[in-house]
């Protein structure tokens, strides 16, 4: 069988074996509570005397909840719609030409594959295609990309910045927060920047299947741009919710190398995706990811707090992480200091 399932017909009549989960792993027919409630911060007036407010609510939110929503983030709404059209776009090419960037080898800048990193070895497949590349800075990752459709490169490239600078602005509030001074962020903690787009076709029966597995982030801080197709959960007080879209607004998740340079003040949520059985669901990544060699430590907060975690290079923390079976609680127990 053609493993993209963005090449198989759009119709898909039943769900093959190898991708019904086991029982205890299913999402099964429970309706999820909608949460109603997740932290909006309108970044408008950052550059007022609002700034102190902001940053507390960014704190506040990413203490209790990991997780919250931004508007007037920066990104204009009408290069968000053109990019999320771009990549439904691409998604709907011909099966040979999204074929000719498939590949299982991460060291590939950009890549068409399915499910997770571990095709070949999982006994069951999650119901998603991802094609993913890297984009700071754009000039150097540009003909890489694809040609197809043609504003790919173009359209892809404006909006690759524009997500960067509003990344960059959101981790100089975190900074301010924790009493850095700024631009602390804006260095080889945030260096490699990857686009990251999943494609769900719709699924024949959501109940039995997962379109991503949980997780926490492993980078340092996640933007999500998602279509008008819900899919998102996020597991909060002991129970999956549903994150609904809201147009215009993205989602910042902050990443477990976020929890570690605060010492554990933020949390990275645990998230997952559901399918959809009506509609094709496409969500838009954008990872902003640590050099491999620069050392993580938790920052000096000023306040005394003794670190939590030792320090580490990105590139342990990701084998380490890969070889946990990406679970965030193993992976970042080993690098947590004794009590
Ligand atoms: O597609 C989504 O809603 C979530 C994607 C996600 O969690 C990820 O790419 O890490
Ligand atoms: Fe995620």
């Amino acid at each position: 069988m053609e493993v993209l399932m963005s090449n198989w017909s759009q119709s898909v009549e039943s769900l093959p074996e190898n991708y019904i989960f086991p029982l205890n792993k299913r999402p099964g027919n429970q309706v999820f509570p909608v949460w109603k409630n997740i932290p909006l911060i309108d970044l408008e007036t950052e550059e007022s005397q609002n700034r102190a407010a902001i940053i507390k609510q960014i704190f506040d939110a990413s203490q209790e909840f990991g997780f919250f929503q931004v508007i007037n983030h920066g990104v204009p709404v009408s290069l968000m719609d053109d990019t999320m059209n771009v990549f439904k776009e691409f998604f709907n090419m011909p099966a040979e030409y999204k074929s000719s960037f498939y590949s299982t080898d991460i060291s590939q800048k950009c890549r068409i594959y399915s499910s997770t990193l571990n095709y070949d070895k999982e006994e069951v497949h999650y119901w998603r295609d991802n094609f993913t590349h890297h984009c700071h800075p754009v000039e150097d990752h540009v003909d890489s990309w694809p040609e197809k459709p043609t504003r790919y490169r173009e359209v892809v490239g404006t909006y690759s910045i524009k997500m960067r600078k509003s990344l960059l602005k959101i981790l100089d509030l975190i900074c301010e927060g924790m009493g850095h001074k700024q631009g602390y962020f804006d260095n080889e903690l945030s260096k490699t920047q990857l686009l990251s787009v999943n494609h769900h076709i719709p699924c024949p029966n959501p109940s039995l299947t997962l379109g991503m597995p949980e997780h926490s982030d492993p980078n340092l801080i996640t933007m999500l741009h998602q279509c008008s197709v819900p899919g998102l959960q996020v597991f909060l007080n002991g129970q999956w919710m549903n994150v609904e879209p809201m147009p215009g607004a993205l989602i910042v998740i902050p990443g477990l190398q976020l929890k570690v340079i605060t010492n554990g003040k933020f949390s990275s949520p645990i998230h997952r995706v559901m399918t959809d059985s009506a509609e094709a669901r496409t969500t838009i990544g954008t990872f902003l990811i640590p050099s491999h060699d620069i050392l993580i430590e938790p920052a000096k907060d000023g306040e005394g707090n003794l670190p939590v975690y030792r320090g580490y290079t990105y590139k342990e923390f990701f084998s380490t992480f890969t070889g946990s079976n990406c679970d965030a609680d193993t992976a970042l127990g080993c690098f947590k200091n004794k009590a």
